[in-house]
């Protein structure tokens, strides 16, 4: 059986390699340029080497790149250069399908030290590895998370917060209140008598209401407020900027909207009233539970006064907090 050469398995596996090799010396004259390299910048190793990297690739930063390389000459230690830094170093075209969302290959890589005889650095090799799978795995695997995050906070039905990331927001907005000099409104608003318009057109017809009860909402209040569905059929809102009378115009728009607004389902037209309830942040609240309470309050305090209206606490801490 007749030995293949070293050589030329050596040469082999220098071509095939789905690696870029690159050799360079200390004034970036090209020495090495394998076939990874040959194929994704289309020039060949006889065009390359012998010039300076920089001549046929203007796009990198000379500068950079000789600081960045600046230690394997000078400390003998490798370098590593990743995607998350510089998305590339070479601006070869990506091999993915047009579906995917880059134009570009995403690359690491990593330059060594290669020693002379005399154990001096006159050289450096790189490799240049493609990693735009895993890049572009990673970039994925965060835009799903970022969209679960978002999604974790709002409520399905209503598109509106969910009662949970509302407290959240609530509470930081309390302890927002206790530092800053501005008025804070809460609002608390419930369907009337709801029950009733589950019980006579169903569920579904009730879940209608909810919704567009939330696009009245949305409608009525500014892109700084913070809106959020509490609980079934209620709704809780903090109104920023607003001290309880300006919130009362808030308030009676949600009211009348409300009121004039006919929801439709199947054959039959649907209207219905709110009540709400209305706290503004006072310096003497203890905490947010106590403020949202005051509101919750004067929520009861509309529906008891016969729906289909708002009504407005003050904290009065001689009388036990409400007034
Ligand atoms: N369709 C639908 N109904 C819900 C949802 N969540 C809660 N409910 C219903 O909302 C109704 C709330 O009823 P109650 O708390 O008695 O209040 P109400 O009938 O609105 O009466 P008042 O608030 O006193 O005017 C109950 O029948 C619940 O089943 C929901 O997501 N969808």
């Amino acid at each position: 059986m007749s030995e293949t050469p070293a050589t030329d398995w050596m040469q082999e596996l220098f071509s095939s390699i789905e690696v870029g090799i690159v050799v360079l010396d200390r004034a970036f004259t090209v020495e090495v340029w394998n076939q990874f390299m040959e194929n994704h910048s289309a020039l060949t190793s006889e065009a390359v080497c012998g010039d300076s990297l920089f001549t046929h690739f203007p796009e990198i930063d000379e500068k950079w790149l000789r600081a960045k390389a600046g230690p394997v000459f000078d400390l003998n230690t490798p370098v590593f250069l990743i995607w998350e830094q510089r998305q590339y170093l070479f601006k070869f075209g990506s091999t993915r399908p047009v579906t995917t969302s880059t134009e570009y290959m995403y690359q690491n890589v990593t330059m060594f030290p290669l020693l002379n005889a005399d154990k001096g650095v006159d050289r450096l090799c790189m490799l240049v590895y493609d990693v735009t799978d895993q890049a572009l795995g990673k970039t994925r695997v965060e835009q799903l998370n970022e969209e679960l995050k978002v999604m974790s906070r709002i409520d399905g039905l209503t598109g509106l917060y969910n009662r949970r990331y509302w407290q959240e927001r609530f509470d930081y907005t309390f302890k927002l209140a206790q530092r800053r000099n501005k008025p804070i409104t809460a609002l608390m608003l419930d369907i009337d008598h709801f029950k009733k318009v589950n019980d006579t057109y169903g569920h579904q017809a009730g879940d209608k209401v909810i919704q567009a009860l939330a696009q009245v909402i949305k409608k009525s209040v500014r892109e700084t407020d913070l809106a959020g569905r509490y609980g079934g059929e209620e709704f809780a809102i903090i109104l920023t900027d607003s001290d309880s009378t300006n919130a009362t115009k808030v308030a009676e728009r949600i009211r009348a909207l409300s009121e004039a607004e006919v929801v439709t389902h199947e054959d039959d037209t649907i209207r219905f009233t709110v009540s709400l309830g209305l706290a503004e942040y006072c310096p003497d609240c203890h905490s947010s539970m106590q403020w949202l309470e005051l509101a919750d309050q004067a929520l009861y305090d509309a529906k008891q006064n016969g729906r289909n209206q708002f009504c407005i606490r003050t904290y009065d801490a001689s009388q036990g907090g409400q007034r």
